[in-house]
């Protein structure tokens, strides 16, 4: 049974406005909640190898005290799934289920899971419901709020996909205990991020409060789950399809993370996180060469990351080649709109903008810099 306070929060979007719950051992009581969800008696849970290994018998023992059924489909673990290959199969393994749009789909894992399902969800019978089901850190505190769903292709990361709201995103922060630490940290970058976007006083938290997060402090824990999806919502709420501005902010260290992801073939040598952490270093330093952001704040950026464990350094095999194949990159990057692509950058810590007037070939510079920097060292 689930311990400790319940805390609620809603996406407010109108006539698909969704609730997101967050309690301590809910996963025991997933099977209750999915009732007040779905009607449906059969409920497709679609999960990876290593996370219906570690978990899938206690969410099915769930839902089965709640008299339902579980059809689970299984598919491989890491970025790879998040592919046009595994989006097929699982489409057809669907249909051979025989969903409707009755159905709601379970997303039980981290943000492969949960971007690849959504966007199945979007797409099969031309639309059926689904539910977030969050295990790694990174979907608690992201991945699983906002509805963008999506594949990566050859071309580049996300660039096949929809936006495509849940019904309700049900976490668990308990099932952190078994993610292994790297997974953790990555996962934290994003709730830097919330900090560094608009809220200072979060990120001096993070501060002092990180690596007991990291080491498995549950109160930490959920501290940062819950003022994480709290930030989400609140943008999502003003600008669900990125179209107004606010969301992009969310992208704070992507422009230049997706680009060090393609760069190292989306593989596990360089994680999302991993990559949003020193694309988030990089857009800080990249606002200091522009004279917009002091020193001072990119420095503390850098310290944290490091203090936490977290060497921007990992990033050094995808920047070693320079600027130009980097921009490559980002030439696809959504945001893009005109010809222009805008950057999200920053004035200080909790005051990131969103920046149209870049000039590309100075970025494709400073990256060539950072580049030199990392060969010398
Ligand atoms: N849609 C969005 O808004 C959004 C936001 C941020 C990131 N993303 C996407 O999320 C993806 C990254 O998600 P991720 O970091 O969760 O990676 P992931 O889904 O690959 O999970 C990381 C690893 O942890 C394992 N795992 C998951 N839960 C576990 C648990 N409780 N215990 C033990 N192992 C567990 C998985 O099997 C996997 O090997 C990227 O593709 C990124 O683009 C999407
Ligand atoms: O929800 C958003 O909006 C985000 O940008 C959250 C990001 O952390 C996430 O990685 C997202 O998938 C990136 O979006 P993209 O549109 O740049 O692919
Ligand atoms: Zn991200």
């Amino acid at each position: 049974m689930s311990e400790g306070p319940r805390k609620e929060l809603v996406v407010a979007l109108g006539d698909h406005s969704y609730p997101i719950l967050v309690a301590d051992g809910l996963i025991d009581d997933m099977g209750a909640e999915l009732a007040g969800i779905s009607a449906a008696e059969r409920l497709i849970v679609v999960s990876d190898e290593i996370v219906w290994s570690l978990h899938g018998a206690r969410l099915s023992a769930s839902i089965a005290k709640a008299g339902r059924s579980v059809a689970p489909v299984i598919l491989p673990p890491g970025e790879g799934t998040k592919s046009w290959p595994v989006l097929a199969d699982l489409v057809d393994r669907l249909l051979s289920l025989g969903i409707d749009r009755d159905d709601h789909l379970i997303a039980f894992g981290g943000g492969v899971i949960g971007d690849l399902v959504g966007f199945a969800a979007a797409i099969v019978m031309r639309g059926c419901a689904y539910v977030q089901i969050p295990t790694t850190l990174l979907a608690q505190v992201d991945s699983s709020v906002g509805g963008k769903t999506a594949i990566n292709t050859a071309a580049g990361k996300n660039l096949v996909g929809a936006f495509h709201q849940p019904s309700a995103v049900l976490i668990d922060p308990s099932l952190l205990d078994t993610l292994p630490l790297r997974h953790l940290r990555a996962g934290y970058a994003e709730v830097v991020k919330y900090g560094l976007i608009s809220d200072p006083d979060f990120f001096a938290w993070c501060e002092s409060h990180g690596a007991a997060l990291i080491g498995g402090d549950r109160d930490a824990q959920v501290h940062a789950i819950s003022t994480s999806v709290a930030s989400k919502a609140a943008i999502v709420g003003e600008d669900e399809r990125e179209r107004k501005g606010r969301r992009a902010l969310l992208n704070l260290g992507h422009t230049f993370g997706h680009a060090l992801e393609a760069e190292c073939g989306f593989s596990d040598i360089l994680l999302h996180g991993e990559a949003v952490a020193a694309g988030s270093l990089l857009a800080f330093l990249f606002s200091v060469r522009r004279g917009l952001c002091p020193a001072a704040d990119a420095d503390r950026v850098r310290d944290h990351f490091s203090a936490v464990g977290m060497d921007p350094s990992v990033a050094a095999p995808a920047l070693r080649g320079g600027g130009k194949a980097l921009i490559a990159h980002m030439q696809l990057d959504k945001k893009k709109s005109g010809g222009t692509l805008p950057f999200i950058l920053a004035h200080g810590i909790g005051q990131a903008f969103i920046d149209r007037n870049v000039d590309i070939a100075d970025v494709e510079l400073f990256l060539d810099e950072q580049a030199r920097g990392i060969r010398r060292d």
